[in-house]
């Protein structure tokens, strides 16, 4: 079962992932993962490596199908719908590995993500990311680690998400950067956009998110508000192994 701390589920959610199996194969990665995101909330899927996590936004984005269980957006059944069809009801998944076309430029990059009437133009991104405007001239293949970080992210919001899930945003990277992206989130959040994150970097997780779920073996093992879950090192210790933030 899974221990609810603080835990202000929403009434209405934008996303909910109800009981939801996914295999690869013979190997059942996904065991009943239950979980909600309301219009606007930043939350995370935190976990221990293999636990599970990549596999959920795969499964809500249509990239893997679950064997079991729904996906709702909206008042809209997701399950059975194909990648480009979920993209199209406003849900982003800007992968771990930046999924940026190196031979095309920046700016290039950025167009080829625009919806049609999307909130979202070039101008929008450049004043979020000004590095990307700097290096709008530049082939994604000659950008730093965080720069296609950010370009992925950039290419996502141009398609006018009202989810954006990220996997790993800021894996690998300087602090610095890590500051940087960090607060260019919370500038995306305050523009409405839900964001499901998943992160090993807590203290990231922890500046940004209002809830947390914890997974463990495919399945929601522990769920809480940000405030709860920092103050529980107990938590932190048994199902990440970090102790105390
Ligand atoms: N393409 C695949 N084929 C077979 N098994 C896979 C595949 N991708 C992932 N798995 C397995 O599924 C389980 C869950 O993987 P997943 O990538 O969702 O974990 P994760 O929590 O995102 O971990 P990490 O932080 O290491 O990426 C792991 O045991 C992993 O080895």
């Amino acid at each position: 079962m899974t221990a609810r701390i603080g835990s202000q589920r929403p009434r209405h959610p934008l996303l909910a992932v109800d009981a939801v199996h996914a295999h690869y194969g013979k190997s059942h990665v996904l065991q009943g993962v239950s979980l909600q995101v309301a219009d606007g909330e930043l939350v995370t899927l935190l976990g221990r490596n293999g636990a599970g996590k990549t596999t959920t936004l795969k499964t809500i984005a249509g990239v893997m199908p679950p064997s079991q269980g729904r996906v709702r957006f909206g008042d809209e059944e997701l399950s059975r719908l194909a990648t480009h069809q979920v993209a199209k009801r406003g849900i982003c998944l800007v992968p771990e590995h930046r999924g940026v076309f190196k031979l095309l430029t920046v700016e290039e990059n950025l167009l080829l993500g625009q919806r049609k009437n999307s909130p979202w133009q070039l101008a929008d991104v450049y004043r979020i990311f000004p590095r990307l405007k700097e290096r709008r001239n530049n082939g994604g293949g000659q950008l730093s680690g965080g720069e296609q970080k950010m370009l992925a992210i950039g290419r996502a919001l141009m398609n006018a998400p009202r989810l954006l899930m990220l996997d790993e945003p800021v894996e690998g990277l300087a602090p610095v950067i890590v500051e940087e992206i960090v607060a260019q989130l919370k500038v995306i959040r305050a523009a409405g956009v839900a964001i499901l994150l998943v992160e090993q970097n807590l203290e990231v997780c922890t500046q940004l998110a209002d809830r947390h779920y914890i997974i463990e073996q495919g399945a929601i093992v522990h769920e809480a508000t940000n405030a709860a879950f920092l103050a529980d090192d107990e938590v932190k210790d048994r199902y990440l192994g970090v102790g105390i933030l």
